[in-house]
């Protein structure tokens, strides 16, 4: 096998990673500080913790699940870090820093409660009161990628996005549902709020459709990345959606109540690390069935945060995996697979990273 392409590091300036670190980081850490009663001493650790990120060495953590993720970064320039591994530990230790560990309190939560009790979600939903298709079900749960919270740190006030597919091998997947059809689904999920409410429309199209007999959600075990959905979050969405058209809520009620709709997680879902170092327990529980991989995010870890030739085979980056695998992602970083030369040569400059293509991409 060749060898593979070089990981994305945080140095360079004006990268996509400088960025997140000089621009991303800094407002999410203003947003924090104005959203919470914290104390001189948590909002010492947060500023710390950004000029630390910007300009230090990555302090040891004596969590033991670091230390097995440490991969020699302790003690190192952060400067020099893998980008996928910096800015993982870089929300790990704001965690620490507003003593989430110890009080439990989500700092995120009122970016995601304000998104659930949104007055314009009521009118959004509506669409929920009609028969929906697989189709639309797929295209709600990828699109509902397109704003994460921390993306929208960036990106607020621009023009809406566009539909825009730059692999689409959404057949591909339908058939393959059809064909194996009463099968187990995995989600490993991406967003809470809107787009973790598409993703329970989804998953409440295959149980009722009778595409999936099963379906598992897996979950990050503590906030991460912003807006990353813990079991809290897909609980509060849940219930959100007993309150819009078309009993979606409901029926999931009673897929959990009868096993059909499990919530899951796993302490590799918050790791520093790509899909390809996932542990054996994880990966026989994504060996049945097909997963459904969500969000910008998860695909960096799917394929390795490296830079890739965009022509290059996604089904070889992915042979690793334990079973079939699809992801639904809106383009929002340089990793890129799977894109026909004559496709890659319409698209304009910055495409990667303005959030207005995505991608559906398939192994199976
Ligand atoms: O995974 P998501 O929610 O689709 O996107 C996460 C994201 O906004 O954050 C990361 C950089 O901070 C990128 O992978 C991407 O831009």
């Amino acid at each position: 096998m060749s060898a593979l392409p070089p990981v994305y590091l945080i140095d360079e300036p004006d990268t996509f990673p400088w960025q997140v670190f000089h621009h991303r980081h800094p407002a999410l850490i203003r947003r924090l500080l104005d959203a919470h009663p914290y104390s001189p001493a948590q909002r010492a650790a947060l500023t710390g913790l950004l000029a630390e990120s910007l300009e230090g060495v990555i302090a040891p953590l004596a969590d033991p699940l670091w230390q097995d993720w440490d991969r020699g970064h302790f003690g190192t320039p952060w400067a020099k870090a893998p980008f996928l591994w910096a800015e993982s530990y870089f929300y790990r230790r704001l965690l620490d820093a507003v003593d989430y560990f110890t009080t439990g309190v989500d700092p995120f939560a009122p970016f995601k409660t304000a998104e659930l009790t949104d007055p314009a979600l009521a009118d959004e939903y509506q669409w929920l009161a009609k028969d929906i298709s697989l189709d639309t079900a797929v295209t709600a749960s990828l699109y509902g990628n397109q704003a994460d919270l921390g993306f929208r740190l960036l990106t607020a006030g621009t023009d809406p996005i566009h539909q825009h597919l730059v692999v689409d091998d959404t057949q591909a997947v339908e058939t393959w549902l059809a064909d194996n059809a009463p099968s187990r689904v995995n989600v490993v999920l991406d967003n809470a709020g809107r787009e973790l409410l598409a993703d329970l429309v989804l998953t409440d199209h295959l149980l009722t459709s009778g595409l999936a007999r099963a379906v598992v959600l897996h979950v990050k075990p503590h906030p991460y990345f912003v807006s990353d959905a813990t079991c809290t979050d897909v609980h509060d969405c849940m219930r959100r959606l007993r309150g819009l058209p078309g009993g979606c809520g409901d029926r999931l009620h009673e897929a959990a109540a009868a096993g059909r709709l499990t919530i899951r997680t796993h302490p590799f879902h918050c790791a520093p690390l790509s899909f390809v170092d996932m542990p054996g327990d994880l990966a026989a529980g994504l060996a049945e069935g097909l997963t459904v991989v969500k969000g910008d995010l998860n695909y960096r870890r799917l394929v390795g945060d490296r830079a890739w030739q965009p022509t290059s085979e996604f089904r070889q980056a992915v042979s690793y995996f334990p079973g079939p695998v699809t992801v639904l992602r809106i383009v929002k970083s340089e990793v890129v697979l799977g894109v026909r030369p004559e496709r890659l040569s319409e698209l304009p400059a910055g495409w990667r990273v303005s959030g207005k293509h995505a991608m559906v991409s398939a192994a199976l």
